[in-house]
């Protein structure tokens, strides 16, 4: 029986009187890729970030069974040892925020393995060896605004991926893309994560992108409401 990567248990979070999450249950194995889908404000994103230990929920525990350590309940760490385990094991897709516009692709790229102590000129070349894999190949030198849409989200995957963490986070990774684009970065990501043995857990409201992961969650009013986990019979 394969041990789980993520043991999500009785997961709750409030923004004020605002239930964002209600008793999440939830258990991740390597080489999964799950949608979390629902309707706007049902919780998407407050279940992905306490998931990945960028916020902390009211209760519950998320256990990361992750390099030689035995399992780490992220909401008990304190801020500094979950930014380093974000930074050393989770990788993270995000539309906002997470790309630098001055730095080139090739430096956006090799910046989480700079962070994490790795020198310069090593990051920099499995951050070539990303790019190159995504379809980037002559392009690492230029900035993020001389690169499309499309070609900017493959940055943001080869970001995600250059510490080759044990999940990828990914919130609407495809959302401003065409629809041909998003096919085609939507396999890059799934090729470069559930194809080498790791888990990706996406949000999105497009059910193309749902249908091409293996497992579908569907949250309303915070509770999840459905895993297609339950009903496929999955033995584990
Ligand atoms: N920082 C915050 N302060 C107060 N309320 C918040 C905050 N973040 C989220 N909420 C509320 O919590 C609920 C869940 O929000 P969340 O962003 O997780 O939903 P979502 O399903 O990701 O939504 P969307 O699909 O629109 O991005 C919503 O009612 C939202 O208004």
């Amino acid at each position: 029986m394969t041990q789980p990567i993520l043991v999500a248990q009785g997961l709750t979070k409030s923004y004020g009187t605002t239930r964002a999450l209600d008793d999440i249950i939830l258990t991740l194995f390597p080489g999964e890729s799950v949608a979390i889908m629902g309707p706007s404000g049902s919780g998407k994103t407050t279940l992905m970030h306490c998931l990945s230990g960028i916020l902390v929920p009211d209760t519950g525990s998320v256990q990361l069974n992750i390099g030689d350590s035995d399992s780490i309940d992220l909401p008990t760490l304190s801020e500094e040892h979950r930014a380093r385990v974000r930074r050393d094991h989770l990788g993270f897709v995000f539309q906002e925020g997470l790309l630098l516009p001055e730095l080139t692709a090739q430096e956006n790229a090799a910046l989480p393995l700079m962070l994490s102590g790795v020198s310069r000129s090593t990051a920099q070349h499995h951050a070539r060896q990303w790019l190159s894999t995504l379809g980037l190949d002559g392009m690492f030198e230029r900035r993020l605004g001389e690169l499309s849409g499309g070609q900017v989200q493959r940055v943001a995957i080869a970001r995600a991926q250059v510490a080759e963490p044990a999940v990828v986070f990914a919130d609407e990774p495809t959302g401003a893309l065409d629809s041909e684009t998003s096919k085609t970065v939507l396999t890059a990501l799934l090729n470069t994560t559930v194809g080498q043995g790791r888990s990706l857990v996406l949000v999105t409201h497009d059910e193309d992108v749902a249908a091409r992961c293996q497992r579908l969650i569907h949250v309303r009013d915070g509770r999840l409401v459905s895993d297609s986990a339950d009903t496929a019979g999955v033995n584990r």
